[in-house]
C-alpha cells in the first residue's frame, strides 16, 4: 500500500559517499554528470573537484570527482609509468580510513577500439590481490551511460548489508 511504500522509503534512505579517482581524462566528470543529468556535457580538466549528489535505488549518492591532475595533467598520463599509477591506487586502497569502504572501477571508454576491458583493468590494477575490501570492475562508456548503472547496482547491494 501507499503509506507502506512512502514510509519504506523514507527510512530505507540511505547516503553513500564516493570518491572518484583516476588518471586525467579518464572520464570522471563525465561520468557525474551522465549520471546527474541524463547527458553528456562537455568537460574541462577539473582543478580541485566537482561535487555531484543524485539518488538511485533509494540510496543518495554524493559523488567526489577529484581532478587527475593540475596543472601538468596534460603530460600526466606520458609522464607516469602505469605502474606508478597503480602503486598511487593500491597505496590510496591501503588507507586507514578507507579500511571500511568497497570499490567500484569503470574501466571507461570501451567505444574506443583499444580499451582495456574490465578483465585487463583488473589484472593491471592487481585487484585479486586486494582482499581487504570487496571490489568489482564494470565496462563502462561514460559519454553513452553504458554500464554506469549497472557499476551503481553492484554498489548498492553491498552498501544495504552495512550498518
Ligand atoms: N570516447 C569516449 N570519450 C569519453 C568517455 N568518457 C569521457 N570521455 C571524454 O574524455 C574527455 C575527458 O573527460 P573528463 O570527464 O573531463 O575526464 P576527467 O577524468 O574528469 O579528467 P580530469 O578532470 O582532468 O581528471 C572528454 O572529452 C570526454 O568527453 C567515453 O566513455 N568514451
Ligand atoms: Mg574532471
Amino acid at each position: 500500500n501507499i503509506f507502506a511504500n512512502v514510509f519504506k522509503g523514507l527510512f530505507d534512505r540511505k547516503e553513500m559517499c564516493i570518491l572518484m579517482v583516476g588518471l586525467g581524462a579518464a572520464g570522471k566528470t563525465t561520468v557525474q554528470y551522465k549520471l546527474k543529468l541524463g547527458e553528456m556535457v562537455t568537460t574541462i580538466p577539473t582543478i580541485g573537484f566537482n561535487v555531484v549528489t543524485m539518488e538511485y535505488k533509494n540510496i543518495s549518492f554524493t559523488v567526489w570527482g577529484v581532478g587527475g591532475s593540475d596543472k601538468i595533467r596534460p603530460l600526466w598520463c606520458h609522464y607516469f609509468q602505469n605502474t606508478q599509477a597503480c602503486e598511487e591506487f593500491m597505496r590510496l586502497l591501503a588507507e586507514d580510513e578507507l579500511w571500511d569502504t568497497v570499490l567500484l572501477g569503470f574501466a571507461n571508454k570501451q567505444d574506443l577500439s583499444n580499451a582495456v576491458n574490465a578483465a585487463g583493468t583488473t589484472d593491471k590494477l592487481g585487484l585479486h590481490s586486494l582482499c581487504h575490501m570487496s571490489w568489482y570492475i564494470q565496462a563502462t562508456c561514460a559519454t553513452s551511460g553504458d554500464g554506469l548503472y549497472q557499476g551503481l547496482g553492484w554498489l548498492s547491494s553491498p552498501l544495504r548489508n552495512q550498518k
